[in-house]
């Protein structure tokens, strides 16, 4: 059980790295790996088919336009999910390019680190017991975060 972190440059290190922070909270390891589908495409299928064979769900970075997601969902059968790094260069409109796949290519696209982790968490949870129990305590944190701030501001 991992999360294969597919990166289409080394400038998405920091991101990349951030999720794999918060997969840690679930108990998922992961591995950060660099590849572009413009640049790279060998390399890139290459590292889906060095993983695909464990249980790994894929998450793939990539800035601008993002060809490496949609690639990396043609190329296997597990789930990949597209992160793409949120920029509002260019009135943010990169989002864009991960959203309108061709037929037959299904990358689920979630923005934010934490999200993206809480994402793969819940597909692995659907196997493991820990993994939905880190899920089930993430959320009600998240529901206490909010109790917490309504009480606050009550009193403001
Ligand atoms: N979107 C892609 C792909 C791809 O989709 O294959 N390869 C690189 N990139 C992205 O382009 C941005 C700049 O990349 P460079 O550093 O190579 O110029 C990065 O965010 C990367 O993920």
């Amino acid at each position: 059980m991992k999360a294969v972190i597919i990166m289409g440059s080394k400038s998405d290190i920091d991101y990349g790295k951030k999720i794999a922070e918060k997969l840690k909270f679930f108990g998922i390891d992961s591995v950060l790996r660099i590849a572009s589908a413009h640049k790279t495409p060998e390399k890139a299928l290459k590292i889906l088919k060095e993983y695909e064979d464990d249980d790994v769900v894929f998450v793939t970075i990539a800035g601008r336009s993002n060809a490496l997601s949609g690639f990396a969902d043609a190329n296997t059968f597990r789930p990949v999910i597209a992160s793409p790094p949120v920029s509002d260069k260019f009135a943010g409109m990169d989002l864009l390019s991960s959203i309108n796949m061709p037929s037959g290519v299904a990358p689920m696209l979630v923005i934010y680190a934490e999200n993206t982790a809480l994402a793969v968490a819940k597909i692995f949870a659907l196997k493991s017991r820990k993994v939905a129990e880190k899920v089930k305590e993430y959320q009600r944190k998240k529901k206490e975060e909010i109790e917490r701030a309504d009480e606050e501001a009550k009193s403001i």
